[in-house]
């Protein structure tokens, strides 16, 4: 399996009361891959997922099994640890599990390769490597990163880097039927001309065509067309951002009558009216 394309990290909707909105998740599901999107992310970072309670973090998969089934999409779910790992046995749309490299604890490229080995054993499903640093804390090298991914079961990585010499150097000797998918979306675009098979990108949400024709465009070796478009949506990817991800995504999406609110749950707050008007800017103006 080479995972290749646009997978949209869901965020998770909630309405007036504070509860999952489960029509609107369903909504936006069917939305991204009507536009063009591979596959679809819950329970990422954009999912919220750490602030989801165990029933939540349930509904939202059976939700979101239930578009992937009806459309044939594959489906990826947040899961880092053996207990998550095992809940997604006996559920066929699942396609792979987004597996964050250990935070905070920082236990050094030895013990992440150890780590990932075991939850592949233990795992239902192939794993993506979820390779953030700065959220996690943990650099990988490009020996490592390599090491990694060639471990049975591990199907990819998603590489949430900015763009250095360990990531051009992994990328020029990437092992066959492995997945780079770039989830930094600023730099996606220069990922993707490095050789990156797709990405799993909050921003597409918002111009979800346009995120699936930059890949499509890089992929094939289409510089014309890829380089204004990478510069355009690494533009819209900066406004998204501008706050802690998903606050201003989600504000986007309420404004444009796709959520019924732009709640987001604490540690997050609501992102502020300007930056929301930026956002909105680069995509209405
Ligand atoms: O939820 C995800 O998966 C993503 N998380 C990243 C983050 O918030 O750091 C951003 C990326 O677009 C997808």
């Amino acid at each position: 399996m080479t995972l290749t394309g646009l997978y949209v990290p869901l965020i998770t909707p909630f309405d007036d009361a504070g509860a999952v909105a489960p029509d609107a998740l369903a909504a936006l599901a069917h939305q991204v891959l009507a536009a063009g999107a591979t596959g679809v992310v819950v329970l990422g970072t954009t999912g919220e997922s750490t602030a989801l309670t165990e029933r939540e973090r349930r509904e939202v998969v059976d939700v979101v099994a239930g578009v992937c089934r009806e459309r044939s999409a594959p489906l990826l779910v947040g899961a880092s640890s053996v207990e998550a790992l095992r809940a997604l046995a006996g559920r066929p749309e699942v396609t792979a599990a987004l597996c964050l490299v250990p935070p905070f604890v920082r236990p050094g490229e030895a013990g992440v390769l150890a780590h990932f080995a075991e939850l592949a054993r233990v795992s239902p499903v192939p794993l993506v490597a979820y390779h953030v640093p700065y959220r996690t804390g943990q650099p990988l090298s490009a020996d490592a990163l390599r090491r990694l991914v060639r471990l049975p079961g591990v199907a990819g990585v998603k590489y949430a880097t900015g763009i250095d010499a360990d990531t051009t150097a992994f990328l020029a000797d990437l092992p066959p039927d492995v997945a780079v998918l770039g989830g930094d979306d600023a730099v996606v675009a220069p990922l993707l001309a490095l050789g990156a098979h797709g990405g799993i990108l909050a921003s597409a949400h918002l111009a979800t065509a346009e995120f699936v024709a930059l890949i499509d465009a890089w992929r094939a070796g289409d510089v014309t067309r890829a380089r204004p478009l990478g510069h355009r949506l690494a533009a819209l990817s900066r406004a998204l951002f501008a706050e802690p991800n998903p606050a201003v995504v989600k504000a986007v999406l309420h404004a444009h009558g796709r959520i019924p609110t732009p709640t987001v749950r604490l540690p997050l707050l609501p992102a502020g009216p300007a930056t929301v008007r930026a956002a909105l800017a680069h995509l209405d103006g």
